[in-house]
């Protein structure tokens, strides 16, 4: 492309405003992701290597030389599910009901408000931006209309599919019984058991808000930007809801986070002075 006016044609407008499509789109995919946080050490990266260069350091510029050059390499694995969501992304067909409607909600915060109320265990995931695919085939593909009857029968005690995470485009249930990423047990949510981390990880990882209802306490929550959300009641789930799904709102910084319990000292840890230990969370287990 010339930078001379003269010669700037209709062609390299189409060509800036396709380029600046993708850098659009691509940014949409990794907001509210991890990937974000490498995008930032990358820029840092970069912006050392052209001080270096300007500065004429030339030790320096050549091992960031080097480094780039295998860096190029470790991005294609370092951002594999991205690269292979935005694959993903493009190749969905077009035309099937992936827009949420208000019955979907009412539906969904029904199926876990009667699931709460018997304490059945639930993990559910509702896709955003990030394509949840390559979770979805660790599962059983579904197709079904979302509905609390089928919410509550996938969950059931002793259905097929009760176990693992149930997946949701829009209104439809896309996947069933799916194995989710699941949170280090030595991070932050380490007393939490498995349903609950794999929850953060999936949100960690993805943009997905990812709802569970614990087995153990009836609490209903919302997992968002590996961050576990406060217990909620009906009203405050279909509100959380709605601003985060059904209206398409990117709230990942105003979820507040649940109470982190305190570690007991048998693992490493110690209660803040003055507070008790905090009944309402889940309790230690032996091992996840
Ligand atoms: N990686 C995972 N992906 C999806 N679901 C998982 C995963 N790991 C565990 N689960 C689900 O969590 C269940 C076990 O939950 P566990 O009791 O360990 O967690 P918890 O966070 O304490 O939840 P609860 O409060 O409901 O007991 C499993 O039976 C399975 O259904």
């Amino acid at each position: 492309m010339s930078l001379s006016l003269g010669t700037f044609s209709p062609r390299d407008v189409l060509d800036v405003l396709l380029v600046a499509f993708l850098i659009y789109q691509g940014y949409l995919l990794v907001v509210g992701t991890r990937a974000v946080n490498v995008l930032r050490g990358i820029l840092v990266f970069a912006g050392v290597w052209v001080l270096a260069r300007l500065l004429g350091l030339t030790t320096l510029s050549y091992l960031l030389d080097r480094a780039g050059t295998v860096g190029l390499f470790a991005l294609v694995v370092l951002f594999q599910p991205e690269l292979r969501a935005a694959l993903e992304r493009v190749g969905r067909p077009r035309g099937r009901d992936v827009g949420a409607s208000g019955a979907a909600l009412q539906d969904l915060a029904r199926a876990m408000e009667r699931l709460a109320e018997r304490k059945t265990g639930a993990l559910i995931a509702i896709e955003r931006r990030t394509p949840l695919g390559e979770y979805a085939a660790t599962g059983v593909g579904l197709d079904a209309r979302v509905s609390t009857p089928f919410l509550e029968a996938l969950f059931a005690r002793n259905a097929p599919l009760h176990d693992g995470g149930v997946i949701l485009q829009g209104s439809r249930v896309v996947a069933a019984g799916c194995l989710f990423p699941l949170q280090p047990a030595d991070g932050t949510y380490r007393r939490y058991g498995t349903r609950h981390r794999a929850a953060i990880g999936l949100s960690e990882l993805t943009d997905a808000v990812v709802l569970v209802v614990s087995e153990e306490r009836g609490s209903m929550r919302i997992a968002l930007a590996g961050r576990l959300g406060p217990d909620l009641n009906g009203t405050e789930l279909r509100e959380q809801l709605r601003a985060l799904v059904y209206d398409r709102a990117d709230l990942a910084g105003t979820l507040p986070p649940a109470p982190v319990p305190p570690v007991p000292a048998d693992r490493g840890g110690e209660a803040p002075p003055g507070q008790a230990p905090d009944r309402g969370q889940p309790p230690e287990r032996g091992g996840a």
